[in-house]
Formats: structure tokens, C-alpha cells, sequence
């Protein structure tokens, strides 16, 4: 564990941003974050707003990480990506998709609150019609399905030959009852963990309790890339990497875990910069050609432009409200295992 840097200087690295987004996802049409200038590059701290201090208290040991530790080797240099497609009504598919060029995997939101199983059915179905037969499709519910609801879901959307479904249900024992009621139906669709994994106080309990056939893990929520390792070898489940819509610099961390993992066999959600209107670098760290490299995200990684920072500078008030929200977590951590940590 990287040890934690006195607030000041993590305040004095602080620079506060507002980018604005190409499409609405996850409920925000904006993202923002905290850019940390760290003695051993540029981090990033951008935890949900709508998080509390011991979750944003895990981010921040991402962030101390990233700036301030040193990352785990990696094993290979290249990565998949896949293309995300956010809540959006089937004609505006294609545009989406043409911002992931070269990714052969597309996974799609859907339970979108305030939308029906139909809208999901049609989203699908135009992914499939767009991206082709060879395309490997896979859906995250955000855990907004019941277990029957699920069971139904599935069935409909399965005929279009899913990779898997990511969090269809939010609790772990539901996940794991639909798992079996899935086999039951014939229902040919893995389930993948990831509020499970990276919101529980025990993210293995998605392995004891048989809740999921692959998990999907993010370097901020789970802390950084060394504990996001040490979860997936303790769960002992195949492993997807997938972003916290970070900005190029919170993506190259994420580069950097998938680079790591002892085994990769599925294309990462580490794509999203697509979903961003402007980022912190001025090439943002964008899949070419499907794929995203160690070597170049440690170059985008560092190329963090003041300029940039300057222009997309969050209001006084959310700047005030971000170094407020870094002192508690900071505080946290600073209180030592048990407070922010998770058990396990
Ligand atoms: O995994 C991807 O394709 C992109 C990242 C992504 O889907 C998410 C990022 C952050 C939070 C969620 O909105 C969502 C997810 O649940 O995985
Ligand atoms: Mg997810």
C-alpha cells in the first residue's frame, strides 16, 4: 500500500474539472473530477457525487497509487476494448458505434429507469443489426432487474446470442438464484459481477455464494490496480476491466490492470473517453482499432495539458465542494485500515 501524502500536498496537486459529455450516461451530462499532480505522474480522483466519504475514501487510494506508488507489471501490451452504448433510442445506435472504431464488442445499457423491456429489445436488436453477427454483445442492467424480471429479460434478449449480462440483479443471492433459474430455462447467458464486486464490503462473497460466472472490476471503486488484482485472483473468476468514465488519465490506470491481469479473455470497457466531449490531454486515450496500448497510455497518461485544466476549471462552489470532500476522505484513510478498507 502506497503510504498517504499529507493533505496539504494532495491539495496542493488538486486541480478541480468540469467536462462536459457527448451523451447523457449514468444519469450525468457532465463529468466531474479531481486531477492530481502526483511525484510520480498525473492521478485522478473523481469518485460519484453521490458517494459517500468511505467509498470516496477507496478512491482515493487509487488516486495515491497512480501518483504517488508504483503500478503492478504488466503482462501484455495491448488490450481489447469494447464500444459502449449508453440508454439511447435504436436510430441513434450507429452514431454511437462509429465512435468505437475497430471494437468487435459492444455492450449496452439497459433497465434504464423510466424505460421499458421493449426499448432495451430494440436497442439490441439495431446493435446486432449494426455491428453484425460476429459482434460479441453483452448488456449491464446496473442491478435494476428483480430475479424473475431478470429471468425474462434474458430469455428475450439471449436470442440475440449475449457475451454475458452485467449486474442483472443488485443483490449477490439474487444473482445467484438467477443464475440457476437461468440454467433451468436453458437461458444461455453468463452473469458478470460488478456493483457486487466493486460497492460490497466483501466483494468474494460474488465467488463463495456461486453469484457469477465472470467478474467486472475498476481500479477507483476497488482502490487501486494492486487491490483490484488481489480481488480477482481471491475470486478466482475470469475478469473484465471496465472504467469509472474516468478522463484519459483514470483510463490509463485502468490500462495499466488490465495489462496486468494473469489472464484477459474478453475486450474491456475501457473505451469512454468516447463518451466525453473534451478530456484533460490532447489526445485523448481513445481504442485504435479496438484496442488501447500500455505504452501509449503511459504516455497519454502524462501529457495532462494546464491549458486544458485551465479551460475546463469546475465553478468556485464545486471546487470548494471537491477539496472539502478530499479532506474527509483523506481523513479516512488516514484513520487507518477497518474505516475505508474492506474486509476480506
Ligand atoms: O464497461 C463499459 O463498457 C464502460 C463503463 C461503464 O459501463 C460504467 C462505468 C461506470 C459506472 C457505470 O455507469 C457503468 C458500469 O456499470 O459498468
Ligand atoms: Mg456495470
Amino acid at each position: 500500500m502506497t503510504p498517504l501524502p499529507p493533505l496539504d500536498e494532495l491539495l496542493a496537486a488538486a486541480s478541480v474539472v468540469e467536462l462536459p459529455m457527448r451523451v447523457r450516461f449514468r444519469g450525468v451530462d457532465h463529468r466531474e473530477a479531481v486531477l492530481l499532480r502526483g511525484p510520480r505522474g498525473w492521478a485522478e480522483w473523481a469518485p460519484f457525487v453521490e458517494y459517500d466519504d468511505r467509498d470516496a475514501s477507496r478512491w482515493l487510494s487509487a488516486a495515491v497509487e497512480l501518483g504517488w506508488g508504483r503500478l503492478p507489471d504488466p503482462v501484455r501490451t495491448d488490450v481489447g476494448v469494447n464500444a459502449t452504448v449508453p440508454a439511447v433510442s435504436p436510430p441513434d445506435v450507429a452514431g454511437v458505434l462509429e465512435r468505437f472504431p475497430g471494437c468487435r464488442t459492444v455492450k449496452v445499457k439497459v433497465a434504464e429507469r423510466g424505460q421499458r423491456l421493449e426499448d432495451d429489445l430494440a436497442r439490441v436488436a439495431e446493435v446486432r443489426r449494426v455491428a453484425g453477427p460476429q459482434a460479441r454483445v453483452r448488456v449491464d442492467a446496473n442491478g435494476a432487474w428483480w430475479v424473475e424480471e431478470a429471468r425474462e429479460a434474458l430469455r428475450r434478449l439471449g436470442r440475440h446470442e449475449l457475451e454475458y449480462a452485467e449486474q442483472p440483479c443488485a443483490r449477490v443471492e439474487e444473482l445467484a438464484e438467477l443464475r440457476v433459474a437461468l440454467a433451468k430455462d436453458g437461458t444461455d447467458v453468463p452473469v458478470a459481477a460488478d456493483e457486487s464486486i466493486r460497492r460490497a464490503e466483501d466483494p468474494l462473497r460474488v465467488a463463495r455464494e456461486g453469484a457469477a460466472d465472470l467478474v467486472v472490476v475498476k481500479v477507483a471503486p476497488l482502490g487501486g490496480v494492486a487491490r483490484a488484482l488481489e480481488v480477482v485472483a481471491a475470486c478466482g473468476l475470469p475478469a473484465v476491466v471496465s472504467s469509472a468514465l474516468d478522463t484519459s488519465v483514470g483510463l490509463a490506470a485502468g490500462v495499466a490492470l488490465a495489462a496486468a491481469l494473469p489472464q484477459l479473455d474478453h475486450d474491456c470497457g475501457l473505451g469512454t473517453a468516447a463518451l466525453l466531449d473534451a478530456d484533460v490531454v490532447p489526445d485523448p486515450l481513445l481504442p485504435v482499432g479496438g484496442r488501447l496500448t500500455t505504452a501509449r497510455a503511459a504516455t497519454v497518461r502524462n501529457a495532462v495539458d494546464p491549458a486544458l485544466l485551465t479551460a475546463y476549471r469546475a465553478p468556485a462552489e464545486r471546487e470548494r465542494w471537491w477539496r472539502d470532500r478530499l479532506g474527509r476522505a483523506h481523513a479516512v484513510l488516514a484513520a487507518g485500515p477497518g474505516v475505508g478498507d474492506r474486509s476480506s
